[in-house]
């Protein structure tokens, strides 16, 4: 019988550690193998000089048990707070009360029919006068083209949009450079840097300003400029529209400006919430929630449509039929389609593309691991036992391509899983299907993110068939969100409709 903890050597002083860096490039897959072989849960030890270790389980029950059923006993804890110091107090590293609060307040300033509707506008606009624009220009011009790139700036742009108000216009076809998207790229690699050397490495690096540690430093002061500037014309917005005057000319703000008509931001609601409760939104808490919202929202969606288009453009036949449901619901309609920018509910209707899309975040999570810190000592449904303070990390990566979860062909990208036999949507239980998360800390954004998806793809696949430039290479990167390593080079051709 395999000694279920030999898969990964352990060695003498440096525990499993060798391994972790060895196979780093493509740590994702060796991980997905590795707990498949060890049945679900490793307990992983790093070297003994350190305190590198910590559980990491696949197995959907422990999933279902540290993210629900004993939600109470799994923390953030100091340990990520650190790691993810740059998120402050936001949402996504707080804990307790002080994650009851923003969630609240959050989770009821989204809801917002105000709120719905200027996003469901924010993205038809920025699809209808860049995104396509854009790629005209590329197809015309028959150049190829990072469609990851693109993403990137389409997001960056939209979630600016969607939280402050403001639209820094990254998506032009000059490309233009902007030095905020730059400092939070390299905040989410000096994130991702944490994680996989010991905590006294990096400390000793930030205590001495060297290497990656210098480059965060630097980056976190570019954004934090940036927050307060957005903070601060955010709180004039709020001011000038209680005293309902007319909105300002913009101002300027480094390479960019602030939007010229009032907007329906969630900066503006939360501030206008917290008013209701009698309550002030302070600065920092503003900060701290944009901040969170940047990150939580931008690379998320630009990593589920690059590996989504990726895969519909080496799968025709499944591009075929998104194409001919697009088609069918809409082809024949009133208005103005012919550039399909369609709506929220109307995305709804599009049932196969729907399946295209979960398919494509179950094999690529976005976000494809998370960790927990354990408040007590406790017992996960697969028998490990977990001392008080342990990390437990979940691969979603590894749930999302389970064969005992998703079958034989789990490999395979097949929207049909995703649709019953009466041409509705299966429901797979979030502990199951965890790219979103699952439990009380599931995603805020779940619902928005799928629409927006399916908006941007229903325009792109409706105007252009999508080919990958020939023998240009595909991997994941190394960051805490799951993206191309050499983004994704494409050409372009018109649609023949
Ligand atoms: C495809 C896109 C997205 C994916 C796959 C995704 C995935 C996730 C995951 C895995 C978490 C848990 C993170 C953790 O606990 O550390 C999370 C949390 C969160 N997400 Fe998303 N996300 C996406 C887009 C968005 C967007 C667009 C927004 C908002 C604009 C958003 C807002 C949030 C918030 C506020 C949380 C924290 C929830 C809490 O801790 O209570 N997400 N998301």
């Amino acid at each position: 019988r395999l000694n279920k903890n030999s898969v990964v050597t352990n060695w003498p002083f440096l525990g499993m550690l060798p391994y972790l860096l060895r196979n780093l490039s493509n740590i994702h897959d060796h991980a997905a193998r590795v707990l498949d072989l060890v049945g679900g849960t490793l307990e992983f030890k790093g070297p003994w000089f350190t305190k590198m270790n910590f559980v990491v389980t696949c197995d959907p029950m422990n999933v279902h048990h540290i993210l629900s059923q004993n939600f109470g006993n799994y923390n953030k804890g100091p340990d990520f707070r650190e790691v993810f110091e740059a998120f402050g107090d936001g949402i996504i590293a707080a804990d307790a009360d002080e994650w009851k609060r923003s969630r609240e307040t959050m989770h009821s300033s989204m809801r917002q029919r105000n709120f719905q509707l200027s996003l469901e506008r924010s993205i038809q606009e920025k699809v209808k006068s860049c995104l396509l624009p854009l790629l005209d220009q590329v197809q015309e011009r028959g150049m190829q083209v990072n469609l990851q790139d693109v993403f990137r700036r389409f997001t960056f742009d939209t979630i600016c949009s969607i939280v402050m108000g403001f639209d820094p216009k990254c998506l032009a076809i000059d490309f233009p450079r902007f030095v905020y998207r730059r400092a939070f790229d390299q905040v989410s690699q000096t994130m991702f840097y944490r994680h996989v050397v010991p905590k006294c490495f990096w400390k000793l690096q930030k205590w001495l300003q060297i290497g990656p540690e210098k480059k965060m430093t630097e980056a976190r002061k570019t954004l934090d400029h940036f927050l307060h500037e957005c903070v601060t014309s955010a709180r004039n917005e709020v001011s000038r529209s209680k005293e309902g005057k007319k909105v300002e000319e913009p101002q300027s703000m480094g390479s960019s400006s602030i939007p010229e008509k009032p907007h329906f931001d969630l900066f503006a609601t939360l501030i206008m919430e917290e008013e209701k409760k009698g309550k002030v939104a302070d600065d920092k808490f503003l900060r701290d929630t944009a901040f969170s919202l940047l990150a939580a929202g931008r690379d998320t969606i630009t990593s589920g449509l690059t590996w989504f288009f990726w895969l519909v453009a080496t799968h025709p036949s499944v591009e075929a039929k998104i194409v001919q449901e697009i088609k069918e619901n809409f082809a024949s309609k009133e208005g103005n389609k012919d550039q399909m920018i369609i709506g929220m509910e109307e995305a709804k209707k599009l049932v196969y593309l729907h399946g295209a899309i979960c398919e494509a975040l179950r094999l690529f999570p976005p976000i494809p691991y998370n960790h927990k810190n354990a408040i007590k000592s406790d017992t996960l449904p697969s028998g490990h036992h977990i001392s008080p303070n342990t990390m437990v990390m979940y691969s979603l990566y590894a749930v999302g391509r389970s064969e005992a979860v998703w079958g034989a062909d789990y490999l395979e990208f097949k929207p049909e899983r995703w649709i019953s036999s009466n041409g509705g949507i299966i429901h797979v239980p979030s502990y199951k299907f965890i790219t979103f998360n699952a439990g009380p800390r599931t995603c805020l954004g779940k619902n928005l993110s799928l629409s927006e998806m399916k908006m941007v793809a229903c325009a792109v696949l409706w105007n252009y068939s999508i080919t990958v430039v020939e023998g240009h290479p595909i991997s994941p990167n190394l960051s805490i969100v799951l993206l191309m390593r050499y983004g994704l080079k494409v050409r372009l051709e018109k649609r023949e409709k």
